[in-house]
C-alpha cells in the first residue's frame, strides 16, 4: 500500500484520484485549496457515474505526514500556488507525478518538491467539469497517461495496475510524445480564442490556421530534439477535425468561466523556444497575446 496525495482535485485530478480508488489497495487524499464538497465522476460513455469517497485537506498546514505519491493535477500556472503542499508533502523519497500538460513539467515542480523525484505526465483524457462537484470523461477520445520509460514510470504503472480509468503508458522518447501532446494543446488554444467547442475546426479559415500553428509548433519540437516529421500537422489538426464537435479543451473551460488561462505553458512556450531557436512562430505571435489578454480579462 502506498500513501497517495492528489493534489488539486479538479477535472484531471478527480480522474486520477479515481483510478487510485479503483486499485483499492492505497490510502489517498485530496489536497485542495477549499472544500471542493463531494466529487463525482461521470464516464459519458458507460454513463457510469462514481463517487469520490477519500478523505479532503483544505490547506497544507493539515497535512500530516510525507508522501509516496504525489499526483499533481493544479494548473501549469497554479504550481508556484501549490508549493505550501509540495512542500509539506515531499521528501526525497516521494515520487511526484507531474499530470500536467506542456513540455516543462521538471523545472516547473522540482524547485518546490524537497529533491522528490518529479516524473512527467502525458495526459490523453478529456474531462470536463459538467456540474458542482461533477466531472464528466470524454471516454471515446482516450484514458491515457504517457510516461518516461525508467523505474519510476514502471513503478507509477504498477501504482495504478488494475485501475479501469486510466492505461499507463511507459515511452522511450518521451520528448517526441511530449510535443506531440503539446502541438495538439496549442492548437486546442483556438477554441479558448474563439469561446467555441471542436465544432470550430469544421470552418476551412480555421482549419487553415490550425495548420499554420501546427507546423510552426512541429518547426519548435523538432528544434527540441522531438522526432516529428512535417506531415504530422495533418494528422494532429485532423484529430480536431475528426473529434466530436461538442468536445471541449481545459483552456476553453477556463475561458467559459472568466478564469486565468494556462496559455503560456499551452502556447507561449512556442513562441519562447521558437525565438530562442530563430524559428518564425506567425501564427503563436497573434494567438499569445490574445490569449493572455483574455487570461487577464
Ligand atoms: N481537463 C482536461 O481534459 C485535460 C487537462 N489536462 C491538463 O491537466 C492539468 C489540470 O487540468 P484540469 O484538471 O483540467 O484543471 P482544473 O482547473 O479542472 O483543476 C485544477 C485544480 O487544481 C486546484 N488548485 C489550484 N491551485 C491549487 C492549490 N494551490 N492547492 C490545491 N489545489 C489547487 C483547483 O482548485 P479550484 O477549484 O479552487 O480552482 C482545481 O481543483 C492542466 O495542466 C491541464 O492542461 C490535460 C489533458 C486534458
Ligand atoms: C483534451 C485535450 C487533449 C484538448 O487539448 C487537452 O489536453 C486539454 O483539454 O487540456
Amino acid at each position: 500500500m502506498a500513501d497517495i496525495a492528489v493534489v488539486g482535485p479538479g477535472a484531471i485530478g478527480s480522474v486520477a484520484a479515481l483510478a487510485v480508488q479503483q486499485t483499492g489497495r492505497h490510502a489517498v487524499t485530496l489536497c485542495a485549496r477549499r472544500d471542493p464538497g463531494a466529487i463525482r465522476v461521470v464516464d459519458d460513455v458507460t454513463g457510469e457515474v462514481t463517487d469520490l469517497t477519500m478523505p479532503v485537506l483544505t490547506s497544507p498546514a493539515k497535512v500530516d505526514g510525507p508522501a509516496d505519491w504525489v499526483l499533481l493535477a493544479v494548473k501549469a500556472h497554479q504550481t508556484d500556488g501549490a508549493a505550501g503542499y509540495l512542500g509539506a508533502l515531499c521528501t526525497p523519497r516521494t515520487t511526484v507525478v507531474a499530470l500536467q500538460n506542456g513540455v516543462e513539467h521538471v523545472a516547473r515542480v522540482a524547485p518546490h518538491a524537497n529533491d522528490a523525484r518529479v516524473l512527467p505526465a502525458i495526459v490523453w483524457i478529456s474531462a470536463e467539469p459538467t456540474g458542482p462537484g461533477e466531472v464528466t470523461v470524454r471516454n471515446n477520445i482516450s484514458s491515457l497517461l504517457q510516461v518516461p520509460a525508467g523505474p519510476e514510470g514502471e513503478e507509477f504503472a504498477k501504482l495504478l495496475d488494475g485501475a479501469p480509468a486510466v492505461e499507463v503508458e511507459l515511452v522511450s522518447d518521451f520528448t517526441t510524445a511530449a510535443w506531440r501532446k503539446l502541438t495538439t494543446n496549442a492548437i486546442a488554444g483556438i477554441m479558448a480564442a474563439t469561446g467555441r467547442r471542436a465544432a470550430v475546426y469544421q470552418r476551412e479559415d480555421v482549419k487553415e490556421l490550425a495548420l499554420g500553428l501546427a507546423r510552426e509548433t512541429l518547426a519548435v519540437a523538432r528544434a527540441e530534439g522531438a522526432q516529428l516529421p512535417e506531415e504530422e500537422a495533418e494528422a494532429l489538426v485532423g484529430i480536431f477535425e475528426r473529434m466530436d464537435p461538442d468536445i471541449g479543451s481545459s483552456i476553453l473551460f477556463d475561458r467559459l468561466a472568466g478564469r486565468e488561462l494556462e496559455w503560456d505553458a499551452r502556447n507561449g512556450v512556442v513562441r519562447r523556444l521558437g525565438r530562442r531557436h530563430g524559428i518564425a512562430t506567425p501564427v503563436s505571435d497573434v494567438l499569445v497575446p490574445v490569449l493572455a489578454a483574455a487570461s487577464d480579462g
